[in-house]
This record gives C-alpha cells, structure tokens and sequence, in this order.
C-alpha cells in the first residue's frame, strides 16, 4: 500500500492477535490492511489487577477472541477487502456464522448508504475439519460459578433506565456499566445511586486517518461490540448476567423501495441477541447469560414505564448528537431536530402530563411546523423510517393518534396536521395503543428474573 489509505488496493483484513494485561486490565485487538500498520484498539476494564483463576482464565481468553473479532467490523469496513485472515488463532463453523451475521447485517445500513452489496462477500475462514454445532443442546464451555450479579449496560437514555429501575424493583444485586467517556452516561449513571463500571475504549487514531483519506465510512453495530466488551467484563469481573435494554421494535428497520429492510439498529434486535446468547453460554461458560430486559416490550411500552419515574428527567437524554467520539455536542441534552428527539417526544407524550415533557425538552416538537417532515418520517408516510433506533411507524401513528383526541395536544401544528391529513387515509389502521402495551412472549429473560418482572411490566 502508498503512505495513503488506498481502500480499492487492500486485498486483505487481517486480524493479527488480541492480548489482556490482568496486571492493568488493558486488553488490545490488533488488525491490519495486508502488511500495512497495525491497528490497535484498546479496551480497559477498570479495578486491575486481576487474577482470574484456570477455568476462567480460559474463559476469558474465549470471550476476548469474540470481542476482537466483532471489534474487527469498525476496521474491516474501511476497505471491505474480499479476503479476511485470523492469523493468532483458529475459529469453527458455529463462530464463522455469527461473525457473518453480525458483519452483513451489522453493516447493513453501510453497505445501502455507500451502494455496496456485501452478500457473498464477507467469509471468515474455518479451520479445518470444524462442522458448525447446534445451539443450546450441544455447550462444551463448563459453568464457572459466577456471582448471582447483573452488569446492566446503560446509554444515558431512557431505555436503560426503565431496567435498571425494574432490576432495582426485583431486588437483583446490579452494577451500572458503559463503554467511554460520555459526561452525560456517567452523570445518569451517578443519579441511580448504585455501583458504577466505567470501560475505556480507544479506537485505533490510524482509522481516523484513513477516513480523511477517503476509506469507505458509516454506520457500524455498535451494540454488538459494547455487547461484546460486557461479556468479557462480566467473566473477568465475576458476574452471571449481562442486561441490555433492546425493546422488541429495534428487530424491525427500515423499509427501503427497490432494496428491503435495512435495520440501523440490527444489534439491538432479536437475532443478534439469541446468536450471541447462545454463543456465549455455548462457547464461553454455561451459566453467563446475555439478555435485553425489555425484549417484550414495544417502545411505547418503554416510554409508559418512564413516565412512572420522574427521578432523571433533569439528566438523560436519548439524542445521540451527545454521544460523538469526535466532533460536535449540541448545546442541550436534546438537539430538538432529530429523529430520535422527535420520536422519544412523540412516544412519552401519551404518558405524561405536557408540562412535564416540555420541560424535560425545553420546546414543544409537536408545535413547530419545520417539525413535520420528521414526524411524517416517523410514521412512514411518504418517506421510510428513519436510520435511527426509533420505535416501528405503527407506535408512532398510534401515539399521534392518542394526542389527536386529547385537547391539552390536538391544537398543536403536528398533531392538527396528522388529523386534518394522515388520519383521513388511514383508513381501517387500528390506531389504538392498548394493544402495543401487551408484553411479547419472546424474549430471553431469565425465567427467575421474568417472573418478578412481568407483573411490574403489566402494571
Ligand atoms: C454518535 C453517533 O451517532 N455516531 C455515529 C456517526 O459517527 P460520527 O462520524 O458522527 O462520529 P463518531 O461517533 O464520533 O465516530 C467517529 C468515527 O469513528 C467510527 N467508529 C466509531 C465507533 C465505533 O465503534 N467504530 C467506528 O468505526 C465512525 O464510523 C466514525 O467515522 O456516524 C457514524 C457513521 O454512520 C456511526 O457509525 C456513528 O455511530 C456510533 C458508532 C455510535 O455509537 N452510534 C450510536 C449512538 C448508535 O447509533 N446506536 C444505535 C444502535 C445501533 C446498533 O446497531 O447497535 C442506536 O441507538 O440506534
Ligand atoms: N456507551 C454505552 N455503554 C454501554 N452500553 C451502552 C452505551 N450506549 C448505549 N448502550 C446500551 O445499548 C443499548 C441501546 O442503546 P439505546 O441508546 O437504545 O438505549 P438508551 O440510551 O438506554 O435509551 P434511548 O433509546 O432512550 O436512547 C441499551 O441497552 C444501552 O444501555
């Protein structure tokens, strides 16, 4: 390769090895672009140095090997290169498989916005005579034992938060984690009142050169990778349980004319989470468990179990404009003209008194005509759903027509928009909310965790 990042000229994505310093508690994936540089991503667990005993050792050089190799997709993207190597060590079928998942579908959104078709493309290698294995019947990895303890992800927004809540409610001994250096996580965080895990991430600086040089760039599925990190906390850390707060619409995307469903947020959804799952207590230890606590619910139910709490209404924030690793924040918690401010402001309206929402925004969205493209958006009419983890159109469509019939909403430029133009053609579309509240039966929550949580849930 020249000095600059030739994205057309790599033939290769290597992953060459990944490494943990139980003495600092560093852990470092190194890749590269045929023999260019290597790319060395670190991730650091805090509270080294650690001594993690036979079985778990080994089983943390299992989850690492995962995490290098979904890290790997922030890298393999800049180039695509039609051949990929693992130079350190060897992966079966079952491993192979998952990884192609992750980085078709994961790379989804990338592959339609930079007009690539990625199938057929992306093939980790096998080591030979490896045949795939089922899923659960066939675990090889031991039960290690673990803590009876939930390392509970949390992103600042919303989402987790209703978790942490329930898990509080169920009396399930919780840690709050997060992967960087968000203000706004770690504030969140802080206001929860329990223990705190901050995991240091750095990306290789190399990439961001290469993206000024011109290498294919996008959205990459980043829940997979902070999924990833969490499982590798948890078996050095010692706990039974990693708890991501994935509702069930982020296993629909968007529907795209002449291409299909391209899901932004494809991580998030259902498949990923029983293929990692699986994975994990297959390949890793049998008794780690990874699970979204709020797979049975629709966002809109999410948004009903927030309302119920007002304890950090003065500092979340779903608005990803806050979480840039680079670049730009906006100036408040909520930009006010993304999608996921306008849906996030839609989906609570039903729930919460209008004073309240106000406040928490500081403007009322659903009265400001240059919002309407955006809700319109939002509702999949004209326009496909956003690239962005926003509940499916039907919630939004059901919200709005809630706020239709509500005198303190009606009047406002969005809502006498929807029913003077929407409502009319929606012809026999059942608009109400009550049935998107029933919680779903899939999910992959614990059954003693499930059977304390269902009647909180329902309630
Ligand atoms: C904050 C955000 O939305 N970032 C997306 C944005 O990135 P941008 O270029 O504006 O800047 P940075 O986030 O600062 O990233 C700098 C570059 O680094 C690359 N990169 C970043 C993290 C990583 O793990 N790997 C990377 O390669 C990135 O490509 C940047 O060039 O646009 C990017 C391109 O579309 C997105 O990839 C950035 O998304 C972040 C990875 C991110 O954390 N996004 C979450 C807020 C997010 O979208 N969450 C989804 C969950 C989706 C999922 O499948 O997991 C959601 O909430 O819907
Ligand atoms: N930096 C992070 N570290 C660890 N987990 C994260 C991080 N950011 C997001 N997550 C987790 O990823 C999942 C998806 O994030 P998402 O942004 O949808 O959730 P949220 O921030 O809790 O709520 P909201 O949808 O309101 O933004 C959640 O389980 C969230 O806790």
């Amino acid at each position: 390769m020249n000095n600059a990042f030739d994205r057309e000229g790599v033939r290769t994505f290597r992953f060459v090895d990944c490494g943990f310093d139980p003495a600092t508690g560093v852990a470092r994936l190194a890749y590269a672009f045929d023999d260019g540089p290597e790319l060395v991503e670190t991730v650091t667990l805090p509270g080294a140095p650690f001594a993690p005993d036979g079985a778990r050792a080994q089983a943390a050089v299992k989850a690492l090997r995962l995490l290098h190799l979904v890290a790997g997709v922030s890298y393999y993207k800049a180039a695509v290169p039609g051949d990929i190597r693992i130079d350190g060590y060897a992966i079966d079928d079952a491993t192979a498989a998952l990884l192609e998942d992750v980085y078709l579908h994961g790379l989804g959104e990338f592959a339609y916005r930079n007009g690539l078709d990625l199938h057929g493309r992306i093939r980790f290698p096998r080591a030979a005579g490896n045949a795939a294995r089922g899923d659960d019947g066939d675990s090889r990895a031991p039960g290690l034992q673990f803590r009876r303890h939930a390392l509970v992800a949390i992103g600042g927004g919303k989402d987790s938060l209703v978790s942490i809540e329930a898990l509080r409610a169920a009396g399930i001994d919780q840690t709050v984690a997060w992967i960087g250096g968000s203000q706004l996580i770690a504030a969140c965080a802080a206001r929860t009142g329990l223990p705190t895990l901050n995991i240091q991430r750095q990306l290789a600086p190399e990439l961001f050169e290469y993206n000024r040089q011109g290498a294919y760039n996008g959205h990459i599925p980043v829940t997979a990778i902070n999924s990833a990190i969490l499982a590798f906390a948890a078996v050095v850390l010692d706990a039974d349980q990693v708890v991501f707060s994935n509702e069930r619409s982020a296993s629909y995307g968007s529907l795209i004319e002449g291409t299909g469903e391209v899901n932004h947020q494809w991580s998030k959804g259902w498949a990923f989470e029983q293929a990692l799952a699986g994975y994990l207590r297959r390949e890793v230890a049998a008794d780690l468990r990874y699970y979204s606590l709020l797979r049975p619910l629709s966002e809109l139910a999410v948004a009903r179990q927030f309302a119920k709490i007002d304890r950090y209404d003065a500092w979340f924030s779903s608005c990803n404009r806050n979480f840039h690793l680079l670049g730009e924040r906006p100036t408040s918690r909520w930009c006010g003209v993304c999608p996921k401010c306008h849906f996030v402001f839609l989906a609570l309206a039903p729930f919460m008194p209008k004073p309240r929402l106000v406040g928490i925004f500081g403007r009322n969205l659903l009265d400001d005509a240059a919002q309407v493209p955006g809700y319109d958006a939002l509702m999949e009419y004209r326009d496909h759903k956003p690239f962005e983890c926003v509940g499916e159109a039907r919630e939004s469509r059901a919200a709005m027509a809630a706020l239709a019939a509500r005198p303190e909403w009606r009047e406002d430029t969005v809502v006498a928009r929807f029913r003077g133009v929407i409502l009319p053609q929606l012809g026999g579309e059942d608009l109400a909310i009550a049935p998107l509240l029933v919680p779903d039966p899939e999910h992959g929550i614990p059954d003693a965790v499930w059977s304390r949580l269902h009647a909180y849930f329902a309630a």
